[in-house]
């Protein structure tokens, strides 16, 4: 089972994979970008905006997603592996270029390895707006609400599109009714 987690900056990611870390204690897991010793490297150049080049970033991250579905997903392939993050944001925030072709280099990365399970946590653009006055903001986030709703368009078209066994959640919904859902969707 390879289970991913998505959603755009302050979606609440973070907060549903530490309630899941106490219900699968047995489960892998892991992130995009930074789940390996040279994801970390990457993710480090990536957020700190090092690249000036929106095409070197994409690359970036695409190596990154290479070396985690190598070294992680597919080592771990007989465990239930649970990431923040996966190919689904790779294509989403690279909004530059089109979809069909962000698609085929994302599966070229990922060796056609698709997750099989994918939790989308969805934020209107006023929560968003709310979540993210509330912290410091790293190189991406700091493009600002639009281009988030953006992304996060781009997102639910991806999983749409690659026919994925998904599940979208309201993600201003409490934090119990949240977790529960995910539970539902991962016991069905
Ligand atoms: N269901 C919820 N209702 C209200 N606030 C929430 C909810 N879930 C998370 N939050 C709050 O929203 C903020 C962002 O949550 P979190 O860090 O889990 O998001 P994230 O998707 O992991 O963000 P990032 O991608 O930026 O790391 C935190 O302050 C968290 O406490
Ligand atoms: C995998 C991936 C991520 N991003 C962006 C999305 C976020 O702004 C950061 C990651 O930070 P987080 O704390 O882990 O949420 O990177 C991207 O632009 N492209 C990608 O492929």
């Amino acid at each position: 089972m390879y289970v991913v987690i998505e959603g755009i900056d302050t979606a609440g990611k973070s907060t549903q994979l530490e309630i899941l870390a106490k219900k699968y204690n047995n489960a892998v897991f892991t992130k995009e970008p930074g789940g390996t010793p040279i994801g970390s490297k990457l993710r480090q150049m990536v957020l700190t905006g090092e690249a000036n080049s929106k095409l070197a970033e994409m690359f970036l991250f695409l190596a990154d997603r290479a070396e985690h579905i190598q070294e992680v997903v597919l080592k771990n392939k007989d465990k239930i592996v649970i990431s923040d993050r996966s190919m689904i944001s790779g294509i989403a925030y690279a909004q530059n270029l089109p979809l069909k072709t962000v698609i085929d280099l994302n599966l070229i990365s990922t060796n056609n390895v698709l997750p099989s399970h994918v939790i989308l946590l969805k934020l209107s653009k006023q929560e968003l707006e709310n979540r993210l006055s509330q912290k410091e903001h790293d190189s991406i986030e700091a493009r600002g609400i639009d281009y988030l709703i953006d992304i996060q368009n781009r997102m639910e078209k991806t999983i749409k599109e690659l026919n994925l066994n998904y599940i979208f959640i309201d993600a201003s919904l409490s934090i119990e009714k949240i977790s529960k859902d995910i539970e539902d969707f991962l016991n069905e």
